[in-house]
């Protein structure tokens, strides 16, 4: 099963920059990744949110593939354990699921396409995170699902 992790704009924080790939380098060790960041747009007085939203929407669903499960990340989804995220990535494994799509928004967040295309809402906590530290957390917990369902003594 692959793993596709969609980021809207570039990481702007070097080190965390540093742990999106400290954690994708060993979660690669389980299964195939693939990182795509999709460009963000820019915020001007003339574009409302919605639309910015919509321009980056757009660009995440061409990043994805119909037949992907498709995963946003956002404050508002479901809550679970590391041991339950497992389970559902665990789930999909032996399904036979082929890919996997990963949305984490930028610094608007998701817009209503994308989250009505998802098979998923997924959340890390009710908090709101910096789209960075978001995206270091995501592929810690991935990493940490991964190292459960492979049986690795990395989760305590
Ligand atoms: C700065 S946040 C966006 C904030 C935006 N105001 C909103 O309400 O969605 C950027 C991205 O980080 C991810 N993120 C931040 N906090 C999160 C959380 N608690 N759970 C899941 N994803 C989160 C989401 O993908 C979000 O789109």
């Amino acid at each position: 099963m692959k793993l596709n992790f969609i980021f809207v704009g570039k990481t702007g924080h070097r080190d965390m920059g540093r742990l999106i790939k400290f954690y994708a380098d060993r979660l690669a060790r389980f299964t195939r990744i693939e990182i795509k960041t999709v460009r963000e747009e820019k915020i001007t007085s003339s574009k409302t949110p919605e639309l910015i939203l919509q321009a980056e929407g757009k660009r995440i669903l061409d990043a994805t593939d119909p037949s992907d499960v498709l995963v946003v990340w956002d404050s508002s989804g479901e809550m679970m354990s590391s041991v339950e995220y497992a389970e559902v990535l665990g789930a999909w494994e032996r399904q036979g699921i082929k890919r996997v799509s990963m949305v984490i928004g930028g610094p608007l967040g998701i817009g209503s396409e994308v989250k009505k295309a998802a098979q998923k809402i997924f959340s890390l906590s009710p908090m709101t995170f910096p789209h960075d530290l978001a995206r270091v957390i995501v592929l810690e917990q991935t990493y940490r699902a991964f190292s459960i369902i492979r049986g690795i003594p990395y989760h305590k």
